[in-house]
């Protein structure tokens, strides 16, 4: 579904003018309010326990500020209980309203870091970013997703109504913790947990009066904060424009996170309605055997609890619940309708500790050059430009590929990845193209629409680009000038919207002056390139890094299994020429091999590890014909045999000997 579907699903209109307040900030405040309202959602269940206060005016948010800044004296009722509360604390901490709070966004590392850590919740909220961006374009806000301390990660919308300085405190980077800005919607909602609408004068520091900003805290399915929505705007909107929109767009991205919990938890769903299981307000609670160990605020507010609930078992809520979970009873004599979705618990193999995947598990490890590549990597995917990951094989390009995808706005879209290398001709252009019923013998019945158009609305990432043939080069050229896929065998073409990833360890522009590869086509898929270094040209302190990571996820630690200092020294110093795969392997093997609580010396590595093999492929290149010939002589002319003396393979003997003009006189 695209944007315009997915808004008008939701009864909002999908475009709008990006002309900021084209008639005004009320107007375009009210029209929203109005149109955010009308879902059955709001109005028959309140989702959110801030009562609507009435907005006091300018005149009396001046002489409030002027009785609690100047006089010392309790402010007016008028402005909320909130508020005050959080300028007293922001008095206890010695901040001062007039003094200009500084603004020190992060470093790009540090940013990244954060992001990284936050990497679940930004690609859950992408969507809803997105959705709201448009949604409130006319309203020229800013719609920002801040981590649990305050911290924007990502912004998005058009801020040109607001002024520069304002803009600059708005972007990724910089913390708006009460403490640090005073009190504005991100730090307050933080501080009080609570939906937090502050308009103009009711934030602390007079740089924010022009500001308005309506917040909500994401919570993950224990109720605890993971991160918050907030859309800030001209303190000219109407109050109360976004509050309805921005607050189930906090649900929905906390429905999401309920959702991707483990699968080993059951998940009850109910609701008074029958009709209503598994739509917007059903309750879900997650079931670890018969504890509660996660619900949505619908399951809450269902049950009439609190977050107490985790925890607890079931049959202290439900008095009765049959198998099926279909009709249940709270212990507080609700009648609901449920269905219960039983965990699914993978069936693991007796006995073998399965090493984890390091990409599947807390992601890849990332030095400083491959966290630069990712950032520029995910920014380009969200600029729409085309990129060729360049390196050798086993640097890890698809795995910078996959995070890149998960951390862009595409995240919730496809990631369809083709290598050009492994396909034979015969089967790649109906494999990328698609095809119609009956285009080839052996074609599918139903014909099939192949992996380009399957990247709709993601990433199309072509592994191995430099060896894809020339004959398909101009069809996927097409492809991308004319963004539309025609199958084989004729059929209408089908419109394609993707980003295109390529990875390669060859040289593009050889290939192109040597006629393998189409210049216009290169001129297409590399509107920027990212190269990876190889794991041997990486500083020594980040090879150390790499290899206790790689070490953890190859699974030994787990078991009690050490490196002692000089196995590991020398897996650190060793060159990998198969980079991070090879590596990656090297340690699952020695892991898999070693018995539990064991330590792993020099003499327990690979033979390609060992000392004497080390010394003699290091001086390979230096290994004189003076030393090949006598190796050669005390071997009676056997080329294995010396071979295996001077530590190399005997083709690499070969190979040396030929080049230095020696002559073999022995058999191999
Ligand atoms: N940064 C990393 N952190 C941890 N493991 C990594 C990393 N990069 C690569 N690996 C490991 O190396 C394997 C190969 O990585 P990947 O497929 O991304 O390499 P590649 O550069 O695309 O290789 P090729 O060019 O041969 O396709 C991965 O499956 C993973 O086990």
């Amino acid at each position: 579904m695209n944007l315009s579907q997915f808004a008008t699903t939701r009864g909002f209109p999908a475009r709008h003018p990006r002309r900021p307040f084209p008639d005004g900030p009320q107007k375009a405040g009210r029209r929203l309010s109005r149109r955010a309202t009308p879902h059955g959602g709001e109005r028959s269940m309140n989702l959110s326990n801030t009562p609507v206060r009435p907005a006091p005016s300018e005149a009396d948010l001046a002489r409030a500020r002027r009785d609690f800044f100047l006089r010392g004296r309790p402010p007016g009722a008028l402005l909320g209980r909130r508020v005050l509360g959080s300028w007293m604390r922001c008095m206890q901490r010695g901040l001062v309203a007039e003094r200009a709070c500084p603004v020190e966004p992060l470093g790009s590392a540090a940013l990244l870091a954060a992001r990284e850590r936050a990497e679940l919740l930004r690609r859950l909220a992408a969507p809803e970013l997105e959705f709201l961006a448009e949604t409130l374009a006319d309203t020229a806000s800013q719609v920002i997703l801040a981590n649990a301390d305050g911290l924007i990660l990502d912004t998005r919308g058009d801020a040109r109504a607001m002024d520069r300085a304002t803009r600059v405190a708005l972007l990724p980077g910089v913390s708006w913790a009460e403490a640090a800005m005073g009190t504005n919607a991100i730090g307050t909602a933080l501080a009080d947990n609570e939906l937090t609408e502050i308009w103009g004068g009711e934030h602390f520091h007079d740089q924010h009066h022009r500001l308005c900003c309506t917040a909500v805290p994401i919570l993950d399915h224990t109720g605890q904060p993971v991160g918050l929505l907030d859309v800030s705007g001209d303190a000219r909107l109407p109050r109360g424009y976004a509050r309805a929109i921005v607050l189930r767009a906090a649900r929905e991205i906390e429905q999401r996170w309920l959702l991707n919990a483990p699968e080993r938890y059951a998940r009850l769903r109910f609701h008074p309605e029958r009709a209503c299981v598994g739509a917007y307000q059903e309750g879900v609670l997650l079931l670890d055997d018969d504890r509660i160990v996660g619900a949505n605020r619908s399951a809450l507010q269902w049950l009439e609890t609190d977050w107490r609930l985790i925890g607890r078992a079931v049959d202290q809520v439900f008095e009765h619940a049959g198998p099926s979970a279909e009709r249940l009873r709270t212990r507080a004599g609700r009648a609901l309708f449920g269905q219960l979705q039983a965990a699914r618990r993978p069936r693991m193999a007796a006995g073998a500790p399965r090493a984890v995947d390091p990409v599947e598990s807390d992601g890849p490890w990332l030095g400083e050059p491959q966290r630069v590549a990712l950032e520029r990597t995910r920014r380009a995917i969200d600029a729409g430009l085309s990129t060729v990951l360049h390196g050798e094989t086993g640097c890890g390009k698809e795995v910078l590929a996959r995070r890149a995808h998960a951390l862009s706005s595409r995240a919730s879209g496809p990631f369809v990845a083709i290598n050009c290398a492994a396909l034979p001709d015969t089967l790649i252009e109906a494999e990328l193209f698609g095809y119609t019923e009956g285009a080839f013998t052996g074609a599918r019945r139903k014909g099939s629409p192949g992996r380009i158009a399957e990247a709709d609305g993601g990433i199309l990432f072509l592994d191995e680009i430099g060896d894809m043939p020339l004959l398909l080069q101009s069809r996927l050229l097409r492809v991308l000038q004319e963004h539309r896929v025609e199958p084989l065998g004729g059929g209408a073409a089908r419109a394609v919207d993707c980003v295109v990833l390529c990875a390669t360890h060859r040289d593009l522009d050889a290939l192109v002056a040597s006629g393998e590869f189409r210049a216009d086509l290169l001129y297409r898929l590399r509107e920027h390139q990212e190269t990876l270094p190889a794991w041997r040209t990486l500083p020594e302190a980040q090879r150390r890094d790499a290899l206790s990571r790689l070490w953890a996820c190859a699974g030994g630690p787990a078991r009690g299994v050490r490196l002692a200092p000089e196995a590991f020294d020398r897996l650190v110093a060793h060159a990998w020429p198969g980079n991070f795969r090879q590596c990656a392997a090297a340690l699952r093997a020695l892991a898999a091999f070693a018995d539990d609580g064991a330590q792993l010396g020099p003499a327990d590595l690979p033979a390609e590890l060992q000392p004497a093999v080390e010394a003699a492929r290091a001086s390979l290149e230096e290994l004189s014909h003076g030393a090949i010939v006598s190796a050669l002589a005390r071997h009676r002319g056997k080329v294995a045999a010396a071979a295996a003396e001077l530590g190399i393979h005997r083709a690499t003997l070969y190979r040396r000997m030929r080049k230095l003009g020696i002559a073999a006189s022995g058999e191999g």
